[in-house]
């Protein structure tokens, strides 16, 4: 399999690739079109903030199964055409927290101190003392937009700075952050308070233009503001105003909306601004930890099916996979079954996850479940990513429950399929843990081993009719490896599922279906 590594990635990361057997393709700084070409073969990607992952770039994309970011943010990835293609995106979050964290106090005391304008008056033989008068950050309100990750450390090192901190994040309670000597405000109340402001919220819908006009507007005269998080947040034309009018004293920038930067951008011939190449993550330590962390977990994903750090599909560490591994295999088996012997288009699909399964983590089961049933129409075009996004896109309800209680069995997985033509319930369980069997079809109860190439019979109960069946098979030369038969509680019909060693012919079906006791054929492929 081939990974194809489109940003600068460490050494270390490369070569935990190339060490587990991957054909590695080191191309960093691809133009768009360059990037099209060298997708369409490779099944892994790993990129950082330098390469956009548009729709159209997936679209080239005709092997991959997953993208790794070698970092945090994922603005530059189209994650719903990823999901529409079943292609899992995984970062490494907490990566380079402490690098960015650092990075925002580097800029908070460079800007306090004007350190880039008279290091470069310096450099020029001036010795502008006067000109370049600093604040002190002692004493000062540092307000935080986004508590996250990055947004803690800075908070923990700016009190150790005895700066006053205050944070707005809609997503943490006050008590959390109260403990940590942090007050948390309304985003009105940080505007109106704060000496210098930094951001640490991705960029979403909702923080994109969060600074906008009328932010500024509220803010008090002299503010200081940097962002170390994405270009975008900050809407630069209204900021550029807000330095003209002396309500914001200095801006320091690490990320801009279009990256690189224009040397023409206005905000660049402002002396209040400095600025940085997005270089938050850019330590040495850093750039080890995403890129050796992004390649094991590529690796993991590729070559055994962990999923860790993904954001478009559960996470399932390797000890979590054993004990859930039979479990997925059941879920997809009765998936599959259900939908082969479903009649008519499926409209709804109702799991309820009893007993034991009650207690495990059932999105990933659920998933599973689903991909079975979309599989016999869909083949490859469903996996776990896209399982959810392909059953919505063909108007199929998916509803889950669980219940602790089971009638026999310890753990068992219950699915109704409402359909255009009735219902089908399917129920499965897990022998000595591990042996998928389905153990009731429609009300009928059985022991069947959901495997390989299976014939469903729907018949007459009477003597004879399993001997014919028998022997109508025998005829098309088609070897019987296991046979489960359910009665129903009046005797009078059956349902019989067949493991054949080969797949039946059309032929052969035609004959069963020409038996008068033989109400329903069915091939299975499970
Ligand atoms: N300059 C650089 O090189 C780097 C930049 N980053 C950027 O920093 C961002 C934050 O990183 P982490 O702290 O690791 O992420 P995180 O997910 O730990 O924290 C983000 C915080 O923002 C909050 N948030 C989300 N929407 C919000 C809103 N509308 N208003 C206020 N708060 C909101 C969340 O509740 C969360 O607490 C990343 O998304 C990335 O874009 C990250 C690493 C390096
Ligand atoms: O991790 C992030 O979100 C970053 O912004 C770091 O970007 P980079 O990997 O240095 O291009």
């Amino acid at each position: 399999m081939k990974v194809l590594i489109s940003d600068s990635l460490s050494e270390e990361g490369l070569e935990i690739l190339r060490q587990a057997g991957l054909e590695v393709i080191y191309k960093p700084g691809l133009s768009p079109e360059e990037l099209k070409q060298e997708i369409s073969e490779v099944e892994g990607l790993i990129i950082r903030s330098g390469t956009k992952v548009t729709k159209e770039i997936i679209a080239s994309a005709k092997k991959l199964k997953v993208i790794g970011r070698a970092g945090t943010g994922l603005d530059n990835v189209d994650i719903p055409s990823a999901n529409e293609r079943g292609i899992v995106v995984m970062n490494v979050p907490g990566g380079n927290t402490l690098s960015a964290a650092e990075h925002t106090l580097a800029l908070l005391f460079a800007m306090a101190r004007k350190i880039p304008q008279a290091n470069a008056s310096v450099r020029k033989g001036l010795w502008e003392r006067k000109k370049f008068m600093g604040v002190e950050l002692n004493g000062k309100v540092l307000g935080i937009i986004g508590l996250g990750r990055i947004g803690n450390i800075v908070a923990e090192r700016a009190l150790c700075l005895k700066m006053q901190v205050l944070a707005y994040d809609p997503f943490v309670t006050p008590d959390h952050a109260s403990k940590k000597g942090i007050e948390l405000v309304s985003l009105d109340e940080l505007y109106k308070r704060a000496d210098f402001i930094t951001i640490h919220t991705p960029l979403t819908k909702e923080t994109h233009h969060l600074l906008n006009k009328e932010a500024f507007a509220k803010m008090k005269k002299g503010v200081y503001i940097i962002n170390c998080a994405r270009g975008g947040i900050i809407d630069e034309e209204a900021l550029h105003e807000a330095i003209l009018l002396g309500k914001v004293a200095g801006a320091a920038l690490d990320v801009f909306e279009k990256e690189p930067v224009s040397v023409d951008h206005p905000l660049l011939k402002l002396d209040q601004v400095i600025a940085t190449p997005h270089l938050g993550a850019s330590t040495v330590e850093a750039q080890k930890v995403v890129a050796v962390e992004i390649a094991k977990q590529v690796v993991d994903f590729l070559l055994s099916g962990i999923v860790r750090n993904a954001v478009n599909v559960p996470s399932i560490s390797a000890e979590a996979l054993k004990v859930l591994q039979p479990v997925l295999n059941l879920s997809e088996k009765i998936g599959l079954l259900s939908a082969q012997i479903a009649e008519g288009a499926i409209e709804e699909v109702e799991i309820t996850y009893k007993g034991e399964l009650a207690r495990l983590e059932i999105k990933p089961v659920t998933l599973a479940l689903v991909k079975g049933l979309l599989s016999p129409f869909l083949k490859e075009d469903v996996n776990y990513v896209n399982a959810l996004f392909r059953a919505k896109e063909r108007n199929i309800k998916v509803v889950e429950a669980t219940t602790e209680e089971t009638e026999d069995f310890t753990s068992l997985i219950s699915v109704k399929i409402k359909h255009t033509q009735g219902e089908t319930l399917v129920e499965g369980t897990l022998f000595g843990k591990k042996e998928p069997r389905v153990v009731r079809i429609n009300g009928f109860r059985l022991d069947a081993l959901p495997e390989g190439h299976m014939l469903y019979i729907f018949n007459e109960d009477k003597p004879g009719v399993i001997g014919k069946i028998g022997t109508i098979l025998g005829k098309h030369r088609l070897n019987i490896s296991r046979m489960y038969v359910g009665q129903d509680p009046m005797k009078k019909r059956n349902v019989i599922l067949l493991s054949l060693d080969q797949s039946p012919t059309r032929e052969a079906i035609a004959d069963l279906e020409k038996e008068e006791s033989v109400y329903l054929v069915k091939p299975l492929e499970l």
